[in-house]
């Protein structure tokens, strides 16, 4: 039925919007620190500390296990990466700015997007 197909493409677009975020945010020169998940066995606290990690790869794998609903549920986890890097590096390191300049990257790339 039409509203079924309806629906589901629109998914698929969304999910298309996702993967072009997504390597985006992979290509940008600093996205290093945000590449793959933090070893919590080599930083100190971070387990105790951060209650929710989250990192580009695992995003990456949750996008093509299909495990996006929306944009929106997307855009809540890469958000959680900028979050709990402020949460774990002062503003004033080489870490804690990579976070704040990923966001506002982040948000331009939505505003181009809608
Ligand atoms: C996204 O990176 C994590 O916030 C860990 C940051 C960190 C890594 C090594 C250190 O010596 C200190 C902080």
């Amino acid at each position: 039925c039409y509203k079924i197909a309806q629906i589901s493409k629109d998914d698929n677009s969304q999910l298309a919007v996702c993967r072009v975020l997504l390597a985006e945010l992979e290509a940008h020169k600093d996205a290093w620190p945000f590449l793959t998940p933090v070893n919590h066995k080599v930083i100190l606290g971070y387990r105790k500390v951060i209650k929710r990690p989250m990192d580009f790869s695992t995003i990456r794998r949750k996008l093509n296990n299909n495990l996006y609903f929306s944009l929106e549920t997307f855009m809540g986890d890469v958000n959680l990466v900028f979050d709990n890097c402020e949460k774990f590096n002062e503003d004033d390191s080489e870490i804690g700015r990579a976070g704040h300049n990923m966001r506002k990257f982040f948000d331009e790339l939505l505003q181009l997007k809608k």
